[in-house]
């Protein structure tokens, strides 16, 4: 029996001897398998239950159990995702007009609807509403309005360049939405971080699977909430869950995921989108380095940092992680750091509106873990029952140790001290290739050297963070910090395939006839004339004059008789003109 065998290779010599028994498990797995085919409440009831009872406990009937819910959310996420497709197919999505409203109807709901935003995101990163406002509704409404404004060219299609074969026909490329897209957020900007990808996908013309970050629940509640009331509901769905639905929901097919998080779970969702050879966009992190030359006002450089630092208590992607400069540099960049902490959060950090808290004692944990061993030369202080850990720098940090080795993604800064940029430089290529790179100085040759040298997702010099605002730039990383990226037309591009079209006459058979069988010597010549001679401008000109002169002499050599009469009645007018004139 299949499942008698799918069971036993499962579980192995001890549900074997369980099975020696299955008459008495049979009753059990009937109305188990049974419960796969019913609808989802069931299902939700199936889930309530299994929380009330012991797994553990029930052995191997708690198993088979397990299994029919894991199949039923199966067959579940393939229905949603097949439900969403069919959408798709129906082609609504796809003209203009209902994407610009769909757009519209998104920033309806974020102005109507803004304090349960702010209200949800304020709840899960313990932030102020004015910060939740700036750091994500803000960008959230620039895109929207960025996309309406635009999207009416970007949709058009754009005529290329032909070559000679194909100079008489219709050439250019039209984008086209790709189909059922699935986004998985990640929880430290919980609603940009699925909201901005979801515009460009919905202005790309796609239907849209949103799976936001368990971990920031407030905002995965209220955007799973909003968005049917305002877009259409059968294009773009939320489903929220743990990492065992995002496992389920991987199994699909989709047409393009789009992922935000770390890169250990991006590998994991690049291994599943191989399996449908499904193209993904991975936006990860990494450690961003953050050089500071000698020769620069360390006064605004340390202000710049502690901003881009301490924002969100360091859970930023393209947050600063660590900095480089010249020894002698440390002491003062701690002073006025420390100076800069003080202006922005004021005496008691603990009650400042503008300084969050850890997403999680997990999270918490992980971050102390890292100070161990490590000189604080600011900061340090923590409260686990807040999850607060106050604005930290730390100086001479050796490269080997811990926090150095993986990205920090919390409010802790350490220095590492280095002879000159070369070493700079050399520390950073020997180190994957960061999400964000960042330089100080005064001298403009020394960041474009920087720049030249290295490789990193996106670069701000004399800043940090500042390039993610700028939707003209492509966001996203490159090596293990991400490949593609978004925002504005970038967005657009990463949700449309551009799809060329050559449309020819069924006319004109003649030029057609080189590349058809039997091939020649005189057909590859011909061949070799059309696709691979290349004519600058002054050569077309040239070729165009002499062409006109070849017409012009043709010309002249057939109607020479007329040409020769028209002349002599010309120089005779010309001549009675001229002779009149003199006689008056
Ligand atoms: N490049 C960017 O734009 C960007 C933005 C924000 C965060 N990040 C990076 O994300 C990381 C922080 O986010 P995180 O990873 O802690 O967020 P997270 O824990 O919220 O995970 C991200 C998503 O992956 C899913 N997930 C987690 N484990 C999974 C698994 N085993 N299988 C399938 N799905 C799984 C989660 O459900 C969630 O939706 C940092 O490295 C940060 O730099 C990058
Ligand atoms: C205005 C600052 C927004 C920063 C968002 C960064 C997204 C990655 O974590």
């Amino acid at each position: 029996m299949w499942w008698k065998k799918v069971y036993v290779d499962t579980w192995g010599g001890w549900t074997r001897e369980c099975f020696q028994e299955w008459g008495s498990y049979i009753c059990l797995v009937i109305p188990s398998m049974f419960m796969v085919c019913i609808e989802r409440w069931t299902f939700e009831i199936g889930n309530f239950l299994a929380g009330l009872i012991d797994m553990t406990e029930l052995g191997a009937q708690g198993i088979i159990y397990e299994l029919a819910l894991v199949a039923y959310m199966d067959q579940a996420m393939e229905r949603e995702v097949q439900r969403v497709r069919q959408a798709f197919l129906s082609g609504r999505s796809r003209p203009l007009r209902f994407r610009l409203q769909q757009l519209e109807a998104l920033r309806r709901m974020v102005q109507e609807r803004e304090k349960d935003i702010l209200a949800a995101i304020a709840a899960d990163l313990c932030k102020s509403e004015l910060n939740a406002y700036s750091q994500e509704v803000i960008t959230v409404l620039g895109e929207i309005d960025f996309m309406l404004e635009n999207l009416p060219e970007w949709v058009t299609a754009k005529p290329v360049k032909k070559n000679l074969l194909t100079m008489m026909d219709e050439a250019y490329i039209q984008p086209q939405p790709l189909g059922v897209v699935l986004i998985i957020g990640a929880w430290n900007y919980p609603f940009v971080l699925i909201i901005q990808p979801l515009i460009g996908a919905i202005a790309a013309g796609n239907a849209v699977i949103i799976k936001p970050s368990e971990l920031s629940e407030n905002t995965a509640k209220i955007v799973a909430k909003l968005l049917p009331q305002y877009l259409d509901q059968d294009l773009y769905v939320v489903i929220n869950g743990g990492v065992e639905e995002t496992t389920e929901l991987l199994k699909q097919r989709f047409d393009h995921i789009f992922y935000t998080g770390n890169t250990a779970v991006g590998k994991i969702v690049m291994e599943a989108a191989a399996k449908h050879l499904t193209p993904v966009t991975l936006e990860l992190g990494g450690k961003s380095p953050c050089y500071i030359d000698k020769d620069c006002d360390l006064d605004i450089v340390c202000r710049r940092i502690t901003w881009g630092k301490y924002m969100n208590c360091g859970q930023t992607c393209i947050a600063p992680d660590y900095i480089l400069c010249e020894a002698s540099l440390q002491s003062q960049i701690v002073w006025k750091i420390k100076e800069t902490v003080k202006e922005f959060y004021g005496e008691n950090i603990k009650e400042s509106p503008d300084y969050e808290r850890i997403i999680n004692l997990r999270h918490f944990k992980r971050i102390l873990s890292l100070l161990e061993g490590q000189k604080i030369a600011l900061g340090g202080e923590t409260d686990e029952a807040t999850r607060y850990i106050a604005p930290t720098v730390l100086t001479d940090v050796d490269p080997k140790t811990k926090v150095m080795q993986e990205e920090i993604f919390g409010p802790v800064l350490p220095i590492v001290p280095v002879k000159n940029v070369d070493e700079a430089i050399d520390f950073i290529n020997e180190r994957e290739k960061p999400l964000a790179l960042y330089v100080f100085s005064h001298n403009h040759k020394l960041i474009k050297r920087m720049i030249d040298e290295t490789s990193s997702g996106g670069v701000t010099g004399n800043d940090v963070i500042m390039h993610f605002t700028l939707n003209s730039f492509p966001f996203g990383g490159v090596g293990s910090s991400g490949m593609g990226a978004y925002h504005g037309k970038h967005s657009f591009d990463t949700f449309s395939h551009q799809r060329p079209c050559l449309l020819k006459s069924l006319k004109r058979e003649g030029a057609n006839k080189l590349r058809y069988p039997p091939n020649s010597q005189s057909k590859v010549d011909w061949g070799k004339f059309f696709l691979l001679r290349r004519f600058n401008k002054e050569k077309l000109g040239l070729l165009v004059f002499t062409f006109l002169g070849i017409v012009a002499a043709v010309l002249v050599k057939k109607y020479q008789a007329v040409l020769r009469r028209k002349a002599l009645l010309i120089f005779l007018v010309v001549h009675r003109l001229r002779w009149s004139s003199k006689q008056r």
